[in-house]
């Protein structure tokens, strides 16, 4: 071998380097703890094996393997191979919409641990059985569902991941009631794979679009030439005909949790330092996932969550079937108008700000500073340092950040920001940032702020 061709694969061998140690390092984190790294041809099972992946050390291996693997496979393949999968990526989301929507995780569910034909599902979705073994041959082929046998589908880890836990029998008398306090992430694939990917199509001709394409108006983003509307994603959201994904998209929005570490809200802000008596006002706060871990641990604050009506509903609803013991009160709010609660010890604004262009996401902050007595809390983002020669923002490993970033983008003209950026919008409505915490096992960064008086 000469020389150029040890220097041409040098490359690759360092990304297998990379995934040798992360593997290691897996190694020695489950063994100190006699656990086994969890199967991918088994279902999801909450459980302390599940649990340690989601630890620091663990994320930061598993991120090391995601951002080389894919790393290793777009520099060793040709590129055609690259750009065919990146053209035709769609498929996959249509592929798995079709699998959420019609309940396959369930149904796979029902009919044992041994996998269920292809005739049999097919049945129970009435759908035409050669169809759907296509579609979910897709899916396999990806990692989601295994194929055990030729036509023969069983829940896999990643697959399972979606079953909302509910019957197909109640599902098909209410549809929306596979969404309502379900565990896994159905809402969220429902939401994602429907109106985002929809308005994903038209990202090109808003872009081009002469009267909108170089502004930033919330209701001239890509979804309304999609879905043919002029409202904003929200309203939208809550016209008669949306009925259904109103209801869904509450379900994804609880699935945005899991972006984040489940402990990171507890220690993403000082709780234990507040006075007893504090009213922690959620704004925007939706059904209050995030709110719930921290009125479960600190149960004596006052808590409000404060959303629009028709979500409001949906959270009295969420809160009562799951946690009634706890002291919440909900408030309709528009956070456009006056911000009402004038004695807020905190005002919580989680992944409020992305959905919203600067020059909204600057209003919706001066309305919480006319109002403040103390401290506003919000997330943020933070770059990672990583090991040669991955990408700076660890590629793969980020690509939900991205995701989410054009999801903003096609929904609502918002859009993710930069750790210099939240802070800068943030001085323009009024607030000091003074401190950001970040969990290491998440992208997600804290950003305490008070009042600039
Ligand atoms: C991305 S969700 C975040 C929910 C919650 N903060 C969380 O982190 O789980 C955005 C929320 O903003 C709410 N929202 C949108 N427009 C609003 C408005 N004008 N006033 C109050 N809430 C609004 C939506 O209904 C939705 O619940």
């Amino acid at each position: 071998m000469d020389e150029s061709q040890s220097c041409a694969l040098e490359p690759l061998r360092q990304l297998i380097n990379n995934l040798t140690g992360a593997v290691d390092d897996l190694e020695k984190i489950f063994s100190a703890y006699s656990l086994d790294f969890p199967s991918l041809d088994v279902p999801f099972t909450k459980s302390n094996a599940e649990d340690l992946t989601q630890t620091a050390d663990a994320v930061k291996s598993i991120n090391i393997i995601v951002a080389s693997s894919y790393q290793l496979l777009s520099t060793a393949r040709h590129p055609f191979g690259t750009l065919c999968d990146a053209s035709s990526v769609y498929q996959l989301s249509s592929c798995l919409r079709v699998a959420e929507n019609l309940n396959i995780p369930e149904i796979i569910r029902e009919n044992g641990t041994h996998g269920c034909h292809v005739g049999i599902i097919s049945q129970q979705c009435n759908m035409d059985p050669s169809k759907l073994s296509r579609i979910l041959r897709v899916l396999a082929s990806h990692h989601i569902f295994l194929e055990v046998s030729p036509d023969i589908f069983a829940n896999n880890r990643v697959s399972s991941f979606f079953d909302s836990g509910k019957k197909t029998a109640m599902i098909k008398t209410n549809a929306l009631s596979k969404y309502q306090d379900a565990v896994g992430i159905s809402g969220y694939i429902g939401t994602f794979t429907d109106e985002v990917a929809k308005a994903s199509t038209y990202l090109l001709e808003n872009l081009k679009d002469e009267n909108h394409g170089k502004g930033f108006a919330p209701e001239h983003g890509a979804l309304q030439a999609a879905v043919n509307t002029q409202s904003n994603y929200f309203s939208w959201l809550e016209e008669p005909h949306n009925e259904y994904r109103l209801g869904r998209y509450a379900e994804c929005i609880r699935g945005t949790s899991l972006w984040d570490a489940p402990e990171a809200i507890l220690e993403g802000f000082n709780w234990a330092d507040l006075p007893p008596n504090s009213t922690i006002v959620d704004v925007g706060g939706g059904t209050g996932a995030p709110l719930m871990v921290v009125a479960s641990e600190y149960p004596h604050f006052t808590f409000i969550i404060q959303d629009r009506e028709a979500v409001i509903s949906q959270a009295r609803e969420h809160w009562s079937l799951r946690r009634p013991d706890l002291p919440i009160s909900f408030q309709v709010h528009d956070f456009f108008k006056e911000q009402p609660q004038k004695n807020a010890a905190v005002f919580l604004v989680r992944t409020i700000c992305h959905d919203w262009p600067d020059h909204l996401a600057i209003e919706i902050l001066r309305n919480l500073r006319q109002a403040a007595g103390d401290t506003v809390h919000i997330p943020g983002a933070e770059l990672t340092i990583v090991p040669e020669p991955l990408l700076s923002n660890m590629g793969k490993a980020s690509a939900n950040v991205y995701w989410i970033d054009m999801t903003m983008q096609v929904l609502l003209n918002g859009q993710e920001r930069t750790l210099p950026h939240h802070i800068q919008i943030m001085r323009e409505a009024g607030w000091n940032p003074i401190r950001v915490n970040r969990c290491r096992n998440s992208h997600f960064g804290y950003l305490v702020a008070e009042c600039v008086y």
